[in-house]
């Protein structure tokens, strides 16, 4: 059984820090990282307001995301050892992949990929604290934040809750313990209910299932905008 598990939401939520934890607790399991995926700095366009676009699609490589989540699929096993992943043989016909990135949902061929996506959101005033205190690789200008970061994540969001994406809302607030216990329990769950559910026929990955409301792969369907608690 393969199954791949979203990581996503605002940046600074957590995603890193939360992926990390789970890839060390669960067994025969890789990660792929988005922001592996952005593309030379040269090809990062300069908007009408004058910032590199990084919050937006076209400055990753999705393609090349696409790719190598295809690799892992077509050979879990094979990807994990050329990753430097051991498998375990007791649980080997098991394999996780996290992806884990602040634009998963908003690439078609990757969102139907999911089994699983979760979604960490923080508010406003936390996000731009946290923000502050990181160092990217290339160090936000001023006013990045405000006039580029937050908008595209409103507007993708949006655009994520407006196609329908299913995903598991996780409050980014909770301290790092507790999302990893819930983030963790949900998924021992999602793999105890795929591998009741799985059919003999050959599946590509436990897939998610949008009618399957009460089944273990299935997705709660993005809440609207106005009801989350970082609403502006
Ligand atoms: N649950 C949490 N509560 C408080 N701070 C957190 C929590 N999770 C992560 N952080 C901190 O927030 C910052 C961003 O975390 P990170 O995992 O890198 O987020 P992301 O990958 O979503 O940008 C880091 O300084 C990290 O230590
Ligand atoms: N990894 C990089 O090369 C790079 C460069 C500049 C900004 N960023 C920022 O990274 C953010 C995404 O990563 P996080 O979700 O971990 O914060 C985006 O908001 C983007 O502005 C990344
Ligand atoms: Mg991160």
């Amino acid at each position: 059984m393969k199954l791949i598990v979203g990581i996503g939401g605002v940046t600074n939520g957590g995603k890193t820090t939360l992926t990390d934890s789970l890839l060390r607790a669960l067994a025969n399991c890789c990660v792929i990282h988005q922001d592996d995926f952005y593309k030379p700095q040269d090809q990062i366009a300069v908007g009408e307001d004058g910032f590199k676009q990084w919050d937006v699609l076209e400055s990753l490589d999705m393609a090349a995301m696409l790719d190598t989540v295809q690799a892992w699929l077509s050979s879990p096993q094979k990807f994990a050892r050329a990753h430097g992943v051991g498998v375990q043989p007791e649980a080997s016909d098991t394999h996780i992949l996290l992806l884990e990135g602040f634009l998963l949902y908003s690439y078609k061929p990757l969102v139907d990929l999911h089994s699983r996506r979760y979604f960490l959101t923080i508010p406003y005033e936390e996000c731009k604290w946290r923000r502050s205190t990181r160092n990217y690789t290339v160090p936000d200008p001023p006013g990045l934040f405000d006039g580029h970061v937050w908008p595209m994540y409103w507007k993708y969001r949006q655009e994520m809750e407006a196609n329908g994406v299913e995903v598991v809302y996780l409050d980014g607030m909770k301290s790092r313990e507790e999302l990893f216990r819930e983030v963790l329990e949900d998924i021992q769950n999602s793999l105890l209910n795929c591998s009741q559910e799985e059919l003999p026929a050959p599946a590509p990955a436990c897939p998610a299932r949008p009618q399957g409301r009460g089944h273990g792969c299935g997705h709660r369907t993005a809440r609207p905008a106005a009801s989350q608690p970082d609403t502006v």
